[in-house]
């Protein structure tokens, strides 16, 4: 089913010459993906760095990078205008001369990239923190019209099981506001994947088990979402098992539209989030595919820094897919 899910993504982005910038141009997970994407004709990758550098480390690791733009923000013809842009879009918070400093940042430079047009979409993360990766794209992409929040979702695929998992990346403590809306988002982007989305807001209770500012919060969330998206399927406060679980949804859940048949599972916090997919993926040997960003005005996407050039080459495909 995974090689299913990306085949037909593939599909959709082969001949759209969509232009997706690489700024870890150095990492060998990044090269070698980038290498397998423009052998394929599949996008037109730009990596950011310094072209000698890049080319003697593709030279070494045996890649070819035919088709491949590579740019050095250091010898960069455009630089004024960027900075320009920059200062404009940071209306009053950037300086000409910190702007200038900060776009020799290669995921600055690689964001204004996106932001000018110049490039359809960013993949980068495979040597940064989540922080330093997506701070440009918060700062300067920013979230599309009536969605106040970005955050980062996981597909997690183990066969033919399919699941979204959401917000493993980005709000450290969201509130009832910001789960209500990364529940609609993430059903959104479970149709990206044809997952037709069953939405559980998962807690430590179930329907009432247990009573505490945390549970109230996912409470108030279930309230919000269902307000917000009234034909979607959604429901909660749940337990993980409450919401996977048929046997278990029949003595805690029973009146639930969820039995047991959940596919969108929203954390109620961060460390829940991001402990939670990293346990499927170590633990249940599911591939955890993102963390994917949702609801920016162009897509941006981070990586873990313990991906492999696999899963940069989907998230890639996952990237140019969202630009179209
Ligand atoms: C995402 C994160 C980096 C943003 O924090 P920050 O850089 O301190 O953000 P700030 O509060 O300074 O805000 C910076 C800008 O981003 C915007 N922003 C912050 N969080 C946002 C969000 N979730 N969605 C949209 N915009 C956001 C702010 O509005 C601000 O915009 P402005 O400068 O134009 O006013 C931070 O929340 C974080 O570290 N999250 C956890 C990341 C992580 O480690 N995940 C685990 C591994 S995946
Ligand atoms: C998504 C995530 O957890 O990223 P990293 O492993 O790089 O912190």
């Amino acid at each position: 089913m995974s090689s299913d899910l990306f085949s037909a993504l593939k599909e959709k982005v082969v001949g759209k010459q969509r232009k997706i910038v690489f700024p870890e141009g150095l990492d060998e997970r990044i090269l070698t993906a980038v290498s397998r994407l423009a052998n394929e004709q599949v996008v037109t990758p730009i990596v950011i760095g310094n072209e000698e550098a890049v080319k003697q480390k593709a030279s070494e690791l045996g890649l070819t990078l035919p088709n491949v733009e590579i740019i050095d923000p250091h010898q960069y013809e455009g630089m004024d205008e960027l900075v320009k842009a920059f200062v404009e879009r940071r209306n009053g918070k950037v300086t000409e001369e910190a702007a200038r400093e900060m776009l020799l940042d290669e995921n600055y430079f690689g964001t204004m990239l996106v932001y000018m047009d110049k490039a359809h979409g960013l993949v980068s993360g495979a040597a940064h923190s989540t922080a330093d990766t997506v701070r440009p794209a918060l700062q300067i992409i920013k979230t599309k019209p009536g969605i106040r929040k970005t955050s980062g979702v996981f597909i997690m695929v183990r066969g033919d099981e399919k699941y979204v998992f959401a917000d493993c990346a980005i709000n450290i403590a969201p509130d009832s506001q910001d789960l209500a809306e990364i529940a609609v988002e993430s059903a959104n982007t479970a149709k990206m994947f044809d997952i037709e989305p069953r939405v559980a807001m998962l807690s430590f209770s179930t329907k009432g088990s247990a009573k505490s500012p945390e549970t109230e919060k996912v409470v108030e969330a279930v309230r919000l979402a269902k307000e917000m998206a009234p034909d979607l399927v959604l429901d909660g406060e749940f337990q993980f098992d409450a919401a996977f679980v048929p046997s278990v949804a029949k003595k805690k859940a029973p009146d639930s539209v969820i039995q047991g048949d959940a596919n969108v599972f929203i954390f109620p916090s961060l460390e829940a989030g991001n402990i939670g997919y990293k346990i499927a993926q170590r633990l249940g040997n599911f591939e955890a595919v993102g963390p994917i960003l949702q609801g920016l005005n162009k897509p941006v996407n981070d990586l873990s820094r313990g991906c492999n050039a696999e899963d940069v080459y989907k998230l890639t495909l996952i990237t140019a897919a969202q630009s179209l």
